[in-house]
């Protein structure tokens, strides 16, 4: 099989994708999929000796849970969790259907990009392919959570019903965790300002990383850390995503734990904690054999969100790491580049 000579129109204009390249069979991937050796996954950095926490939530109101739940936030950013409330029912049928949806014809999912407005519907391949120098293997599917009468009109059929039964159980869970952890920063209570601040807008995105020929050279996702004030990730049985070990150089694999969840601290609740929450550089790795799928929910403050250090973690007298920045400016930053690494948070440091 050989590659489509105007690949951006194959991929974006006529909505086929990393998954319709993948299709095609070919032996190996364009030119633009290639990463320099410098920058390629290296399994040699994988160690072994250090884990994410894995966080039994069955009982919210013991202190140990709490506890654990801090620990995880200021020193790696991120932890699974398990008993955390969202049916076992519900996460499979979510990741059936984004399955269905990426099996979609071409022609569908064209028709879907076409007719959906960017701020409620958003199909996209590679992470913002204008900016970047080498492409992502990744298509994906962002969901805005907006009003009830958007997501009937524009979320697709397919998978409608599935992800806001999702959404609705997972919103129960991140006001939860956002509670557990602004008490962590001595904040009493998430008021109608800091929920604005924190999940005024939660985007559900579908990550489709489908098989690639040369999964030693491309990335799936690169290197980043997400700008969200959390991040709760559903990851299928495949395994590939990695977070930055504490040296700063290796990485730590996320095994995949069945019904878990993996939860991250974003660069929001890193800035608002004035750095006490981290918020940790990952990355995900494609296969050459099978399809795997993701599912984050970034939970993001309101585009028109003020975020900068809380009062309440500068109280005894600690200087501000941070400016105010409004966090659409934030967003807008970290997509007019590639994944960099935390290179983003440069932005509203002080
Ligand atoms: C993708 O891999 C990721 C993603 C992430 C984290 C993702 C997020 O948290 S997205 C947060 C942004 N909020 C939303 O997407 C909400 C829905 N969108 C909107 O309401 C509007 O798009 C807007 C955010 C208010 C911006 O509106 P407007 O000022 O009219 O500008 P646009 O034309 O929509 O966008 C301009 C330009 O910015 C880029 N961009 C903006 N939002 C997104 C997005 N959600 N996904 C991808 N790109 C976005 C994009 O370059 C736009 O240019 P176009 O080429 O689309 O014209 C974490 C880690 C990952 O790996
Ligand atoms: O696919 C994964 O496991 C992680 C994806 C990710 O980091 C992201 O979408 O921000
Ligand atoms: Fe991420």
């Amino acid at each position: 099989m050989s590659l489509p000579s105007n690949l951006i129109d194959f991929l974006v204009s006529q909505a086929h994708g990393v998954k319709g390249l993948s299709d095609l069979g070919v032996e190996a991937v364009p030119d633009q999929y290639i990463q320099s050796l410098e920058h390629r996954f290296d399994n040699g950095k994988v160690v072994s000796h250090e884990s994410i926490p894995v966080i039994d939530l069955a009982n919210w109101e013991d202190p140990d849970v709490t506890e654990s739940i801090f620990n995880a936030a200021i020193k790696w950013g991120f932890f699974q969790i398990v008993n955390h409330g969202i049916p076992l029912k519900v996460i499979e049928d979510l990741k059936a259907s984004v399955h269905r949806f990426f099996e979609l014809p071409a022609d569908e999912k064209k028709h879907i990009k076409e007719n959906s407005p960017s701020d409620v519907v958003r199909l996209a391949t590679s992470f913002s392919p204008h900016a970047e120098s080498v492409l992502e293997w990744k298509d994906y599917l962002h969901l805005v959570y907006a009003s009830e009468e958007k997501i009937q009109a524009y979320w697709p059929a397919i998978c409608k019903e599935q992800s806001l039964e999702y959404m609705k159980h997972a919103e129960v869970l991140i006001r939860r965790l956002l509670n557990v952890l602004l008490k962590g920063l001595n904040v009493k209570e998430m008021d109608n300002e800091r929920e604005h601040a924190l999940m005024g807008a939660m985007i559900l995105d579908f990550n489709y990383y489908p098989p690639c020929p040369n999964a030693e050279a491309v990335a799936g996702v690169g290197p980043h850390s997400d700008i969200s004030s959390i991040t709760v990730l559903l990851q299928d049985d495949n395994g590939g995503l990695y977070v930055r070990a504490s040296d700063g150089d290796n990485w730590i694999f996320v095994p995949p734990v069945d019904g878990a969840l993996v939860i991250n601290i974003g660069d929001v609740l890193q800035i608002m904690s004035n750095d006490r929450y981290k918020s940790i550089e990952h990355q995900a790795v494609v296969n050459r054999a099978k399809t795997r799928i993701s599912i984050p929910i970034f939970v993001n403050p309101a585009p028109d969100a003020i975020i900068g250090p809380l009062p309440e973690v500068l109280e005894e007298g600690a200087e501000p790491k941070y400016k105010q920045v409004v966090f659409s400016d934030y967003f807008k930053y970290f997509f007019s580049k590639p994944h960099d690494g935390k290179e983003t948070l440069e932005f509203a440091r002080i």
